[in-house]
């Protein structure tokens, strides 16, 4: 699913009047519709005072649209016009009037007025600010949102939390409506996938307003939001006459000391993704264990008893996973550098092996091209430096994968992959992933796709996305906290088993 910035979603408002030949008032009508039915089916007429929060352009114009409709249905309602400026949208000012031809007269809030009084029952709508914020809400606004925030009631924002621009940081993080939950129009915003701006709002769903389907699918666009139905096509079904050579074989390079449960694992989650034979490379120190707890693996040794120093592979496999766990001794990284120069074919590499790269930066000039690297945010910064926030962490990453000609994975609650310029926002995973092991059963998973002949980025994608769910899965028999690494490859099964079920209503979750 395409993730539009605010000059596209503007650009397909205009498309889509010009090609459906409607008023441009239809849009801000489907979309008051829109809000009515999803809160008139969970309400149900309920007495609850719905408090309407309008600013004077488009996105107030869909409040006082809504105003209508639940007024139309006994709503008990309040309106409030946020009056911020005196250049209020010709669609606004449409609706305005038709409200007040049906007798309702909304209170103008100015920047002297007094706060209206909220109960913490109430309902909120938050329609004061959409896409078009482009500067500083005032002062007074300011401290309005501060007043909705300090509320305790739910707050349900319009197309985007008020105060929050769709493509930079807030002015003042004060001053952004802290949403319960966001209807947001047509296609999901980026800033509800990151760290620092997916925190305005717990949950968001998308409300279609027939936005024009030509325009959606021919519009390029930097990001996309990979939903079930993005990922389903990548997979590819097994063959009948095949055989575990067809699926590749696949190499984890790693361990070390203490360190041999990470191999396990990414070894364990490779064939558990299907990958046809998997071979580890550990210390030696590693053997005896490896070969109990993994039978399916094969393992290969270094000299060295408790770390690596010199990786040798004597057949030539179809992908190969390597860092974790490994250490960033001297021998190690020297044998990790001389193996990056032999290597000729994609690698994927995750922990140890991203602290030697960013240790040795003259290294990452010899990682070869579709190269698959996976950090997390620590990792990340060590790799591409310090950032100034979100928007500068993805310039950055963007940047540099393409510098590279690498797949970079930035690992978090909505995990991104770039490649080629595009990020790829996953829409699967919970808090209970954050927990030891999680990320070597991903590289496990990925190099196991690769190995099976998906290319570097679809690997990459269908690898984050299966991982996600598997995590999901395991949460919901056990519970975020009690979420451990083993229980996600158990689940990689029933990940792939979930891809095909009939897809449900697309809706998001929050931060
Ligand atoms: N295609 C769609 O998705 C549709 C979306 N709709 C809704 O329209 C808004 C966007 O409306 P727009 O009028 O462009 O912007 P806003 O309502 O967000 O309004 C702000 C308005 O005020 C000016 N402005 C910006 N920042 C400030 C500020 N800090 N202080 C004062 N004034 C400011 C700016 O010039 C804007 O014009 C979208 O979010 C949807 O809710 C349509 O209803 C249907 C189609
Ligand atoms: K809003």
């Amino acid at each position: 699913m395409k993730i539009f910035t605010a000059n596209q979603i503007y650009k397909a408002d205009k498309f889509t009047i010009e090609k459906q030949q409607i008023p441009s008032d239809a849009l801000m009508e489907r979309a008051a519709t829109q809000l009515f039915e999803w809160i008139h089916s969970r309400l149900q007429g309920a007495e609850v005072t719905i408090q309407l929060f309008c600013g004077i352009g488009n996105n107030g114009g869909d409040g006082i649209a809504l105003a209508r409709h639940l007024k139309e249905a006994d709503y008990n309602i309040q309106v409030h016009v946020v009056n911020y400026s005196e250049k209020r949208s010709k669609d606004f000012l449409l609706n305005l009037e038709r409200l007040k031809d049906r007798k309702i007269w909304p209170e103008f809030l100015n920047d002297d007025c007094v706060m209206p009084e909220i109960s913490p029952n109430d309902i909120i709508v938050d329609a004061i600010f959409g896409i078009g914020l482009n500067r500083a809400p005032s002062e007074w606004v300011g401290k309005l949102i501060e007043h909705i925030n300090a509320s305790q009631a739910f707050v349900l924002s319009v197309d985007i939390p008020s105060g929050l621009p769709s493509d930079r940081m807030p002015w003042n993080t004060d001053h952004v409506i802290r949403a319960s939950y966001v209807l947001s129009f047509q296609v999901p915003k980026l800033v509800f996938f990151l760290p620092e701006t997916g925190v305005y709002q717990n949950q968001w769903e998308l409300l279609d307003i027939g936005l024009d389907a030509e325009f959606l699918v021919k519009e390029e666009v930097d990001y996309e939001f990979m939903t079930q139905f993005d990922v389903q096509p990548i997979y590819r079904p097994r063959l009948k006459f095949s055989h575990k050579g067809t699926y590749g074989h696949a190499v984890i390079v790693g361990g070390g000391y203490g360190k041999i449960g990470a191999v396990q694992m990414a070894a364990n989650a490779c064939l558990s993704i299907g990958a046809g034979l998997a071979t580890t490379f550990v210390p030696e120190c590693g053997y005896h264990s490896l070969q109990t707890a993994l039978p399916e693996a094969m393992v290969l040794t270094d000299a060295e008893d408790d770390y690596i120093s010199e990786i040798k592979i004597p057949f030539k496999p179809n992908a190969i996973g390597i860092g974790m766990g490994m250490g960033t001794k001297e021998e190690t990284v020297q044998a990790f550098g001389k193996f990056l120069k032999e290597v000729d074919l994609p690698l994927v590499i995750d922990a140890d092996g991203l602290n030697i790269l960013s240790q040795n930066p003259k290294l990452l000039n010899e990682i070869p091209k579709l190269s698959i690297l996976t950090p997390h945010p620590k990792e990340l910064e060590r790799l591409i430096g310090e950032w100034k926030n979100d928007f500068d962490k993805l310039d950055k990453a963007k940047t540099f994968a393409t510098k590279h000609d690498i797949v970079l994975v930035i690992k978090g609650a909505h995990t991104i992959t770039f490649y080629g310029g595009k990020g790829y926002v996953n829409s699967t995973g919970n808090p209970g992933m954050a927990t030891a092991g999680s990320g070597d059963v991903l590289t496990g998973m990925i190099t196991g796709l690769v190995a099976m002949g998906y290319d570097s980025l679809p690997a990459t994608v269908l690898g984050v996305y299966l991982h996600g769910l598997a995590g999901d899965i395991g949460a919901s028999l056990v519970s975020y906290d009690a979420l451990k690494a083993t229980g996600i490859i158990e689940n990689i099964g029933k990940a792939y088993l979930e891809l095909f079920k009939r897809p449900e209503p697309q809706e998001g979750k929050g931060a």
